[in-house]
Parts: C-alpha cells; sequence; structure tokens
C-alpha cells in the first residue's frame, strides 16, 4: 500500500515537475517573444526620442514600418526612369528618402521588429565600422542555413578574428595574381559563344549580359576555389538561384519572421531545406576528397581557394591563436566558407559587372578611352596578368564610378555589443545602426554639385581626392571587416572589361527597360540588354 502510494507521490511529483518545466518554457517563450516584438523597440524608440531623433509615431507589432516602406518603394518602381538618372534612392533605399524628408537627418524608424537608427555623417561612419564593439547584425536563420552558414560573413567576435585569420592567405597579392589565368579563361569561353551569336546574326546582336555576367563570374569562383573540380562546384548555383526565389517569395509572409518557423512542414520550407542539404552534400564530398588526397600525396600543393584554405588551416593545428587555444576548422566550418565565397563572391560581382557593361554602352566616350588604354597596355591579345590590370588607371577610375552610382550592398548594418557614446548619441546595447552607403554615395555635401552625373574623371587623383571624406565611399565596406574579396572582384572586373572591350562594341538596345532594384542587392530588374558588335581590328 505504502509502496502503492509511494508510486503515487512519485508520479504526481514526476507530473508537476514536468508540468512546471513546460509552465517555466512557455513563459519564457512568451517573454522572449513580448521583448523582441513589443519591449526592446518601445524602450530603444524611447532612448533616442530624449536625444532628439524622429520618426514614424506608429508601427506594426510584426512588420514595424515595412507596409508603407514598401508601398512607397513598388510606387517608384512603377515609374518610368531615365537611364542617365542615377537620383533612384526612393527605390534602392526607399526609407531613407521617405523618413529624411519627414524628420531630417536624425531619424529612426523599424524594420519588422527591428528598431533603427540611420547614420549618414562620414566621421561617426568610420566609427561604427571600425570599433569592434559594434557587431554584424545577425541574418535571418534561413538565410543563414542557405547562403553562409557560420561563414566568416556571419560570425563576430573572437569567431570572426580566428576565422579571418585563415581566410586572408587565400586573398593575398601572391595568391591572386595566380588566378588572372583562371579569371580570362572563363571570360574567354563566354565571350567566344557571343562571337559566335554575332556571326550566325550577320554582324550584330542583342545579348542580355546580366546572365551572361552571371555565368563568368559563378565559373571564376568555382575554378579558382575548386580548380579541377569546379564543375561539381557549378552544380550548385542552380541551387542558389532557387533558393533566391524561394526565400525572395517567402519574404512576403510575415510569419516568415517568427523565431521557429522554420521547423513548419510548408511546402516552401521542405524544398528550401532540401536545396540546403543537396548544396551541403556537394560541398561535402568535394571537400573529403580533398582531404584524402592531402593525407596520401605528400607532395600535395595548395593550388586553388580551397587548398590554400585547407594548408592555412592545417597549418594551424599546433598555433594558439587567442586565450591559448587552438582555431582548426572542422568540415562543416570549410563547407560554411565555400558557402560565403560562392554568394558572396558570385551574385555581387555578377551585377557590378552588369551595370559596368551597361554604362560602357551608355557612355561610349568611356568605352572608348577605355578601349585605348586596354589596347596600349595589353596590345589587344588575351595575354593578361596582374602587373597590366594594375595599369590599367582609367578601366579603374570607370569601376570606381561605377561602385558609387550602384552600390552592390546599398546599406550596412552594425549593432551596439554595449552601451556607447558614439560622437553626442548614447548609443543604447543592441540598438541597431544602419549606413546608408547609397545615400552617401549620392550626397552633394560629400561629392560636389556633379554628384548625379556619371564621371569617372572625379577619380583621376583617386579616392582621398575625388570626395570630402575617404569614408564616403564604401562600395566595399570598411575598417576590420572589409570585403575579403574586395582585390578579387576588382582584378576580376577588369579582366572583363578588357576581354570584353577589346573584341566588342557595345550600345544599348531599344529594349532595354532601366529598373535598378535592391532585392539582397542592388540588380536591374528585368536585366540588362545590349547590341553587341565585333570590333573591326
Ligand atoms: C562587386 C563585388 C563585391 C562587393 C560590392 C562586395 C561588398 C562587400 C561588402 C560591402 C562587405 C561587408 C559587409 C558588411 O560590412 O556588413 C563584404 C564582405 C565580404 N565579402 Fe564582398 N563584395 C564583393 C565581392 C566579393 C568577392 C568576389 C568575394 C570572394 C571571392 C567576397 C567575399 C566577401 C566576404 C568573405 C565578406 C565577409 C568579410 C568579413 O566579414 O570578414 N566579396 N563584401
Amino acid at each position: 500500500m505504502e509502496l502503492i502510494q509511494g508510486q503515487v507521490i512519485t508520479w504526481r511529483s514526476l507530473a508537476l515537475v514536468v508540468t512546471t518545466l513546460v509552465l517555466v518554457a512557455i513563459f519564457h517563450n512568451v517573454c522572449s517573444l513580448i521583448m523582441y516584438f513589443w519591449w526592446t523597440p518601445r524602450r530603444l524608440r524611447g532612448i533616442m526620442e530624449k536625444q532628439g531623433w524622429k520618426g514614424p509615431k506608429t508601427f506594426h507589432i510584426l512588420a514595424g514600418n515595412m507596409h508603407e516602406i514598401m508601398k512607397f518603394r513598388d510606387e517608384e518602381l512603377s515609374k518610368d526612369l531615365a537611364l542617365r538618372n542615377f537620383d533612384t534612392g526612393s527605390r534602392i533605399l526607399p526609407q531613407y528618402v521617405l523618413y529624411s524628408q519627414k524628420y531630417g537627418d536624425k531619424f529612426f524608424y523599424s524594420y519588422g521588429p527591428i528598431f533603427k537608427i540611420v547614420v549618414t555623417d562620414p566621421n561617426l561612419v568610420k566609427e561604427i565600422l571600425t570599433n569592434k564593439l559594434y557587431y554584424k547584425e545577425s541574418l535571418n536563420i534561413m538565410i543563414k542555413l542557405a547562403f553562409f552558414g557560420k561563414g566568416l560573413f556571419t560570425l563576430n567576435g573572437r569567431n570572426w578574428i580566428e576565422r579571418r585569420q585563415i581566410m586572408e592567405p587565400s586573398f593575398h597579392h601572391e595568391a591572386l595574381k595566380g588566378m588572372v589565368n583562371t579569371m580570362v579563361k572563363a571570360t574567354t569561353l563566354v565571350l567566344d559563344t557571343w562571337e559566335k551569336k554575332i556571326q550566325d546574326a550577320g554582324g550584330s546582336t542583342e545579348l542580355e549580359v546580366n546572365n551572361d555576367m552571371g555565368i563568368i563570374t559563378s565559373s571564376v569562383i568555382s575554378r579558382t576555389t575548386f580548380g579541377n573540380n569546379y564543375k561539381e562546384g557549378q552544380q550548385m548555383f542552380e541551387q542558389m538561384e532557387a533558393l533566391v526565389q524561394l526565400l525572395t517569395k517567402a519574404f512576403a509572409n510575415p510569419f516568415f519572421f517568427l523565431p521557429g518557423y522554420r521547423f513548419f512542414p510548408t511546402p516552401s520550407n521542405r524544398k528550401i531545406s532540401k536545396l540546403i542539404h543537396k548544396n551541403e552534400k556537394i560541398l561535402k564530398q568535394i571537400i573529403q576528397i580533398r582531404q584524402e588526397q592531402a593525407r596520401v600525396d605528400e607532395s600535395f600543393c595548395a593550388k586553388d581557394i580551397l587548398d590554400l584554405m585547407m594548408s592555412t588551416n592545417s597549418n594551424n593545428k599546433n598555433k594558439k591563436v587567442i586565450d591559448g587555444t587552438t582555431s582548426q576548422l572542422n568540415i562543416q566550418n570549410l563547407v560554411d566558407e565555400c558557402k560565403t565565397l560562392f554568394l558572396a563572391g558570385y551574385a555581387t560581382t555578377s551585377s557590378f559587372l552588369t551595370w559596368t557593361m551597361l554604362l560602357l554602352a551608355e557612355y561610349p566616350e568611356w568605352q572608348e578611352r577605355a578601349r585605348s588604354e586596354i589596347r596600349e597596355v595589353c596590345n589587344f591579345n588575351n595575354d593578361i596578368d596582374a602587373t597590366k590590370l594594375n595599369q590599367m588607371k582609367i578601366v579603374g577610375m570607370i569601376l570606381n564610378e561605377v561602385h558609387r552610382l550602384f552600390p552592390i550592398l546599398p546599406q550596412l548594418t552594425r549593432v551596439a555589443s554595449k552601451d556607447m557614446q558614439l560622437g553626442d548619441i548614447f548609443v543604447p546595447k543592441g540598438l541597431v545602426l544602419e549606413i546608408p552607403v547609397f545615400h552617401m554615395h549620392h550626397d552633394p555635401k560629400l561629392w560636389g554639385e556633379n554628384v548625379m552625373e556619371f564621371d569617372p574623371n572625379r577619380f583621376t587623383n583617386g579616392v582621398s581626392k575625388a570626395c570630402q571624406h575617404q569614408q564616403s565611399f564604401i562600395p566595399f565596406s570598411g575598417g576590420p571587416r572589409y570585403c575579403l574579396g574586395q582585390n578579387f572582384s576588382l582584378m576580376e572586373s577588369k579582366v572583363v572589361v578588357a576581354s570584353v572591350l577589346s573584341r566588342f562594341k557595345l550600345s544599348v538596345s531599344p529594349s532595354y527597360k532601366h529598373c535598378p532594384e535592391n532585392l539582397f542587392l542592388h540588380s536591374p530588374k528585368f536585366g540588362v540588354q545590349l547590341i553587341i558588335k565585333k570590333l573591326d581590328t
């Protein structure tokens, strides 16, 4: 009886403990949700209002001010736009135009439940980008899993420092010099198809170049990262494109931002998980084969980015990095870094090159000036190397001006890791600071009255002479987290421009509709249609 009673007591206590735990978990989650969606944005807003910052009076608990911003953006996107009109802020960063007109320079708004202030003063921007106490905002979990994992782009703090040390040698000048040939080869393959199309069409043809720039940059990144395994790498791009499409659609669903939503077995979530899994499988296979090669072949030496990464990684085996611990990447870390390089290195440069082709076609005088320089430097043969790329000054000026007018990442964000002082602003812990790169690149106070014109001449004496403040030009960000692939991308862009202009003449097709948009990246909504002619030599 006692035993039975004892058992009853035990079961009761167990049930009580379980119920209490469940209730505590529910209470904790409800409190976190209330903090995230209601309390934190209101608290931060109160602190900023007390300091004279202004912004929209109301915001939706899930969507923040997104409805108003998207409505304004869609109205702007539906208007016709002249190609030489670079005053496109209302479609690229609509929140900036909408709220700076209403509230002046010191304004805030809410992106979903995230409360943000916008900072444009170049001195403050410099402080934000260089001070490591401002860390990278965490990305939506689905985007993170799909494209970056726990890779360099998303890491913060000590993990980021360790990872950057491992990744940097793969992008040093000496390593990059050896990649120029690969860049030329990948470009030539696509340009040969242009030549064939022109021949078939009897002298000139219309081409949508955004697609072809994507083929070049995906081929360059898979060849430079994976060398002989580039074909396996290239399979990933189709999946990545599909993931971009699915995630863009998913973004329109307000529940997408709810914590834990990714675990709901919706058709879209299932497709996304399947694609992520497929990509990881391809990458793991490539890396495992490499690890095996390195193990059995003593003479195995660094040839491509993955080899370089793996060899820096194995040299780190016995090296104490920080706090006396060693840092070595495991296979999942390597997979995440490859994913990061694929997305960061492909879509960015591809959109950038598309805008470059468009502006070269629209400004024939600059196309000709660049062509003369290329003729002088490399005599129009494909004998391009790193030294010759360095000598292409006019091409460099054109590329800078395209980066200024069409920054591919039109805004950057950072989060305060603790209460801080930024100039005369008190920045509370957790506040998100947005840097509107696009608007800084188009500000007449920083660039002069001709800011809305395409004028590469402004870069004749370098960036420091082109604008009032070095931090006014940040297409690749600034401070310790500047783009790891900056020099890689500049080299690749020069190779593509030099190869295209050595063989072809470009003009804008009448079928081109100018519609820049900011969908993750600053890119042309309907692609870029150009008329391509073979150059008379
Ligand atoms: C037109 C081309 C490119 C542009 C405009 C661009 C722009 C940027 C920007 C603005 C950031 C910093 C983001 C932030 O501070 O929040 C960044 C980071 C990064 N980029 Fe690029 N990028 C380009 C090409 C590339 C290429 C070709 C690669 C690699 C092959 C690459 C790899 C990376 C990586 C790994 C990071 C993260 C660096 C870190 O956090 O330490 N990027 N990029």
